[in-house]
């Protein structure tokens, strides 16, 4: 959760950089309450980039969305791995309240679950953001090793997916934000390795709470995969959560 939490942050930073910024996410100064974190360090690659591994499709739509990104209506999201060296650690954890159960040598070896598969044999997605319309699209590709019934989509993997994209939606809007509550309904399963389109929706925010819908389609959109709503609690710095 932690290196989702830290993910996502940087991905925040870079939302919030201005056009022509050249400097790495996380470096700029300025107030905000993100910049008790530090990422000057980082130096990891995008993964949310074009890849090999990518079907036709998922790089169709990767040009597309591009391609709205134009007007800057849309904002691509980058997405790491992450690494993180020992002083960023100490940064989340005085942002957690000292509530990360972890000890620090293990911490250093844990990585984001979504982006620890080889390429093209878990998740591959991008997402991308339009402020205006607080709208968050994830566009995704389940690998082989993401099977759950015989050629099809792991249940718990599109779950997964849904969880980061709306997750994502409301911490763009909102900050740090932990998932309270996801109700899924799984109508149609998604073909292994085929390419689905999340599209999220900033329904309300009611004082710390986000409520995001969403729906996943198949790439021509004729077929409705699931649907989803999921509750997200924007988190209160220095509360502890265990
Ligand atoms: C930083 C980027 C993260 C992005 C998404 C991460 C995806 C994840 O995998 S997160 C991991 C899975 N989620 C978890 O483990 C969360 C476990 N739960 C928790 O830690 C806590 O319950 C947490 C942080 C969600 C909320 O705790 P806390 O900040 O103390 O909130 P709390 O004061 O209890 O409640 C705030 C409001 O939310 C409501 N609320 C809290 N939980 C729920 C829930 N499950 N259902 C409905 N309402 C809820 C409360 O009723 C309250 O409402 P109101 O303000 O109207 O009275």
């Amino acid at each position: 959760m932690l290196r989702s939490c830290a993910a996502r942050l940087r991905t925040l930073r870079v939302l919030r950089r201005q056009p022509g910024d050249a400097r790495l996410p996380g470096s700029q100064p300025g107030s905000g309450k993100l910049r008790s974190f530090s990422f000057e360090d980082v130096t990891e690659k995008d993964q949310a980039l074009p890849k090999p591994s990518w079907s036709k499709d998922l790089r169709l739509l990767f040009d597309k969305f591009m391609k709205k990104c134009e007007d800057g209506s849309w904002k691509r999201l980058p997405s790491y791995k992450t690494s993180y060296t020992t002083s960023t650690i100490q940064d989340i954890r005085a942002f957690f309240s000292g509530s990360i159960p972890l000890k620090e040598e293990l911490m250093s070896q844990a990585r984001l679950f979504t982006r620890s598969f080889e390429d093209g044999l878990g998740f591959e997605y991008v997402m991308f953001y339009n402020d205006d319309e607080k709208r968050v699209v994830c566009i995704c590709q389940g690998g082989l090793y993401l099977q759950g019934p015989p050629g099809f989509l792991h249940g718990g993997a599109l779950a997964t997916l849904i969880d980061i994209t709306l997750g994502t939606n409301a911490m763009v809007a909102g900050g740090p934000v932990m998932t309270a509550n996801l109700d899924i309904s799984f109508k149609r399963p998604v073909p292994l390795c085929s390419v689905v389109v999340i599209n999220s929706q900033l329904d309300k925010v009611e004082g710390r709470k986000f409520f995001v819908s969403c729906n996943v389609r198949s790439v021509d959109e004729q077929t409705l995969h699931t649907e989803g709503t999921g509750l997200f609690i924007k988190l209160e710095p220095g509360k502890s959560l265990i």
